[in-house]
């Protein structure tokens, strides 16, 4: 008999002790300036699974973030996360009951989403989390790095009207933080990172103390709007941890500031998202090579006519969608009708053209993957001609969705 239980401050010790153990790992030593993962857990959205007993077997965790939905709503979610199940426990429904009593507690706090990043990836779709954003790394050779001139009028200019600037991340202060924040409101799929993970340094660079150099990008008024954090390897690999750009052009700019630099043979840029317009910025369209082509971000929807009317919308339309919802045992048909940017979603019992698991949903909800691809894949069905080309031009955004946020 396993009990699930919210943790007290008083538990966080048992709780990171028994996440790490989960995986195999023990907990780091705490060092000065901060940067242990956990610390950014918030201890009232912790779960510990306990035997009957009270051995602690199972952690579940939730951080409260903020998701940039396609058409720029900002929705609060749950981000799960610090998922374990000691060996000796597995495989007798802990994670089972762990996840139901997670997505209990969010619908009760009114959300309609939650996300996740997965350890692996057979793990969560039974759950109801379909993988909703990729993401990759682009590896240019330098000696191939050079970028062609924009073809269209005035491009030029825009990339040549700021300046860039390098600091040591020690000595950036908020400025990163005020970046990505102002990055992540415009980009779909983007997380918030709540300002407790900058103030404990907690996750992976630039937010961890961990030394880095970092590009800051400035407009022509002298106002940072983008920046890139970078180390450089023994062998002369340049590595990004990640490219915060307000607009094109300034990853542009961050792009050819990193690719220039002297002693440098070759850049890889983490995080950069599927189909970025930088590959087809380098003259030699063969110089990039993408690798770790990889699922990201995961998405559960919990309410579905909330989820479904609370992202934007780019084409007008009708689409019935019969969704099921094997994990909650829960079944419903959805009228959506798209005018203006905006959709309205209400129960039918009009014929579906589209019959989907909410998994599936998950996945197409962001615009990242094109509903016909998983009709082709043999997940969505189509009921009639039409329904999947008229779904694709629904669902399909103008920015394509990217998280790069770790938690
Ligand atoms: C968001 C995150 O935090 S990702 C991190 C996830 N954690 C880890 O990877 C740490 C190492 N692994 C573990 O701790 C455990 O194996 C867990 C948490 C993945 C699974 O916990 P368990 O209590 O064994 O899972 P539970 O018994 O509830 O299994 C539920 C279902 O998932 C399946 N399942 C569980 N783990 C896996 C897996 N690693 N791969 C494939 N299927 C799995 C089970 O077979 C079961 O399938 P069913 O629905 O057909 O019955």
């Amino acid at each position: 008999m396993i009990r699930i239980r919210p943790t007290t401050d008083q538990d966080l010790d048992v709780f990171v002790d028994t996440v790490h153990a989960a995986f195999g790992r023990f907990p780091e030593t705490p060092v000065e300036g901060g940067g242990l993962w956990w610390s950014a857990l918030e201890t009232d959205r912790c779960l510990l699974a306990l035997t009957a007993d009270g051995r602690p077997v199972g952690t579940a965790a939730a951080h409260s973030f903020e998701l940039t939905l396609p058409g720029g709503a900002l929705l609060p979610v749950s981000g799960v996360t610090a998922i374990g199940v000691l060996p000796s426990h597995r495989r007798r429904g802990v994670l089972r009951a762990m996840t139901r009593h997670q997505i209990d507690t969010f619908r009760a706090r009114g959300e309609f989403l939650s996300v996740l990043l997965a350890s692996e990836a057979t793990i969560y779709g039974r759950f109801g989390y379909g993988p909703a954003t990729c993401t990759a790394r682009l590896t240019v050779p330098c000696h191939r790095a050079a970028l062609a001139r924009p073809r269209a009028r005035g491009r030029a200019d825009e990339e040549a009207a700021g300046s860039v600037e390098v600091l040591r991340r020690a000595d950036c202060g908020d400025l990163l933080e005020e970046v990505y924040d102002r990055y992540r409101r415009a980009q779909p799929g983007a997380l918030s990172r709540p300002h407790r993970w900058w103030a404990l340094r907690a996750g992976q660079p630039p937010v961890s103390p961990a030394p880095r150099h970092v590009a800051v990008h400035r407009d022509a008024d002298g106002v940072p709007d983008g920046y890139a954090s970078y180390s450089i390897g023994a062998a002369g690999t340049l590595t990004v941890d990640e490219t915060i750009a307000t607009d094109d052009a300034v990853f542009t700019a961050l792009a050819r500031f990193v690719l220039e630099h002297d002693l440098v043979s070759e850049v890889v840029l983490k995080h950069v998202p599927p189909g970025h317009p930088l590959r087809w910025r380098l003259a030699d369209f063969r110089a990039g090579e993408v690798s770790g082509d990889t699922d990201w971000l995961w998405v559960r929807l919990l309410d579905v006519p909330r989820a479904l009317t609370a992202r934007g919308w780019c084409a007008d339309g009708e689409l019935v969608l019969d969704v099921e919802d094997p994990f909650l045992g829960e079944h419903g048909r959805h009228l959506l009708t798209v005018r203006g940017g905006k959709a309205g979603c209400v129960p039918t019992d009009r014929e579906p053209d589209l019959s989907l698991d909410v998994r599936d949903l998950g996945s197409v909800y962001l615009g990242g993957t094109a509903p016909s691809t998983l009709v082709r894949a043999g997940h969505i069905r189509a009921h009639r001609p039409g329904a999947t080309a008229l779904a694709d031009a629904l669902f399909r955004t103008g920015r394509p969705p990217h998280c790069l946020h770790w938690f």
